[in-house]
């Protein structure tokens, strides 16, 4: 319970109608959540204004409404507060609503197309390791110390996210990771969130269908270090093309990571097998379990951030050489089986070819290199024909399949993706819809030493077709058919 006027602290109000001294005891954007005594943000979404649901809002018993423009029906027993932005007054509430819970904690945000999740799951579990009660908040899960909270989003509402950061401080936290989603940023959803640290990954083509433009998808991610406060740090890969310009007009301390150039935090591969990584980083050479040029990245980002949160170089490089990272991420399903099988949440064109690309390093002889790959539906539809392209290009078979339709039609992706593939590259080319055959297929089909590569669901353990989660892993797809083949 707190007073309305306590609520809107630090929110510019363009005007207000009645008691602002109203007790609030909710929060809610979503009319269908409402219930007596709460404070209803109308919020405009992708799909419908949530202006038109005041009226079933106060209806249903909300007793103050924060709104861009007032209704044309107004209840006298109700408050009213006009916003300029009702997205970004919602974060500022939410915070408020819940004490501001990352004024409290040590809040290190990472933004980027991929390795947000890798990154932050590791500085989960090095500051683990180094001792400290820590939050993370991610894609696949979010955790409160060894408290698993489900996640639905990779970022979640402003609501969600205070109430997860003041259960995280009221568990005496110290420190928080979590990944900032371009769509949070473009939705407010962080505003009000106060970061002690920002990292940036990298950026390449995702979400078109959502930023319309790949220089709006930049800026949405600029944003990010632009409302940054002149005491925390913003930690860029200066490797990648817009490293830089995350950083132009930030008050916060400017640094940097990366392999080639001139950077605070630098790496160099020694060693980039199938066994890991060996990197020589902090004048030091250290072997680290997870594999990939693309990790070298991420390890670097987390190395830097847990140097400028303050920790000791040697005991973090020695805690971080015995971490695996992030389930679904280069995951070695049944090591030492005769055929190498790996289940990556590669579901990006640069992902994708970053994995095959890895995968190439480690190719020793005549091995083959089988992909299993699908597009997600109701998503970015430019992506499909160049991920076809990128696994055609660096697999001798490819088997195209489904990924979450969701309610687009399976045989419709896959005709899309099909238009990045050559006349020559069809013959390589197999089309199964059904992804558990199209995962038993490519598993047939490879002999001894080959390399099988499952892409796109990672950790996820469901196929979502038309609004409905059916169980699914890939991991325990490939699994079972290993074993089936061995015996
Ligand atoms: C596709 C998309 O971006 N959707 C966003 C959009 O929702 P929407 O368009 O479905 O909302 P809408 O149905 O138009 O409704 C508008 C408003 O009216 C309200 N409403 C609606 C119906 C009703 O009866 N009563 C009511 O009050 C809704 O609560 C909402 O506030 O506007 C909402 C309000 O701003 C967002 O919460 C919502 O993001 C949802 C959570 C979403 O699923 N987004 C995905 C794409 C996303 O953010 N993904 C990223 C990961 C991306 C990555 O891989 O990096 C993530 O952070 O997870
Ligand atoms: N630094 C990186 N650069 C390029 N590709 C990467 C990097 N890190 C991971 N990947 C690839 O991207 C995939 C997704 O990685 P991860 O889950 O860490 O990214 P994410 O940014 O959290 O993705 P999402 O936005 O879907 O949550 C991995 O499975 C791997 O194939
Ligand atoms: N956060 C991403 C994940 C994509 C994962 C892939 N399996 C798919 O469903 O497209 C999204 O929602 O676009
Ligand atoms: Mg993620």
């Amino acid at each position: 319970m707190a007073e309305l006027k306590d609520i809107v602290y630090k929110v510019s109000l363009t005007s207000s109608y009645g008691n602002m001294h109203v007790e609030v005891s909710n929060l809610c954007f979503d009319s269908r959540k409402v219930t007596p005594g709460t404070l209803f943000v109308a919020v405009r979404g992708t799909q419908s204004d949530g202006h038109a649901y005041i009226e079933k809002a106060v209806a249903q018993g909300a007793v103050a409404v924060v709104c861009e423009k007032l209704p044309e029906m107004i209840t006298e027993t109700v408050t009213y507060v006009t916003v300029k932005s009702s997205a970004h007054a919602l974060g500022v509430i939410a915070a408020n609503f819940y004490d501001n819970p990352s004024d409290k904690l040590k809040l290190t945000g990472v933004t980027g197309t991929n390795g947000k999740t890798t990154t932050a799951t590791l500085l989960f579990q090095l500051f683990t390791k180094l001792g400290y009660a820590v939050g993370l908040i991610s894609t696949i899960e979010n955790r409160i110390n060894d408290t698993v909270v489900p996640s639905t989003h990779t970022t979640p509402d402003p609501i969600q996210l205070n109430e997860l950061l003041k259960r995280m401080m009221e568990a005496g936290c110290s420190h928080v990771f979590m990944e900032v989603s371009s769509h949070a940023v473009d939705q407010e959803r962080i505003a009000g969130i106060k970061f002690a640290g920002a990292i940036f990954t990298n950026i390449t083509h995702d979400h078109l269908d959502y930023h319309k433009t790949f220089e709006n998808y930049i800026k949405a991610k600029k944003k990010f270090f632009d409302d940054l406060n002149s005491d925390a740090f913003a930690l860029v890969n200066a490797d990648d093309k817009r490293g830089m310009v995350m950083l132009q007009n930030t008050r916060a301390a400017k640094h940097t990571f990366g392999l080639k150039k001139m950077v605070d935090f630098k790496g160099k591969i020694i060693t980039n097998s199938i066994e890991g990584l060996e990197l020589e980083v902090g004048g030091k050479n250290v072997w680290f379990k997870i594999v990939g040029d693309f990790n070298a990245y991420n390890l670097l980002g987390v190395y830097g951030a847990a140097m400028l949160l303050g920790e000791d170089s040697e005991e973090v490089l020695t805690q971080l050489s015995s971490l695996t990272g992030a389930p679904g991420r280069f995951e070695l399903v049944m090591p030492g089986a005769k055929v190498t099988a790996i289940v990556d949440y590669a579901h990006t064109p640069d992902a994708l070819k970053n994995v095959l690309e890895t995968i190439a390093q480690f190719r020793t002889g005549n091995e083959q290199v089988i992909t299993v790959v699908g597009c997600g539906g109701n998503r970015d539809k430019t992506k499909r024909p160049l991920m076809a392209s990128i696994a055609c290009r660096f697999s001798d078979k490819v088997v195209l399949t489904s990924d979450n339709p969701r309610d687009e039609d399976p045989m419709e992706i896959i005709r899309e993706m099909q238009t990045g593939v050559t006349p020559t590259e069809t013959r390589k080319t197999l089309v199964m819809a059904d992804r558990e055959e199209a995962i038993k297929t490519a598993c047939m089909m490879a002999k001894d030493h080959d390399i099988i590569l499952v892409a796109g669901k990672g950790h996820e353990d469901y196929q979502e077709i038309k609004g409905v989660k059916y169980p699914f892993d890939d991991r325990e797809v490939v699994a079972r058919m290993i074993k089936l083949m061995t015996h």
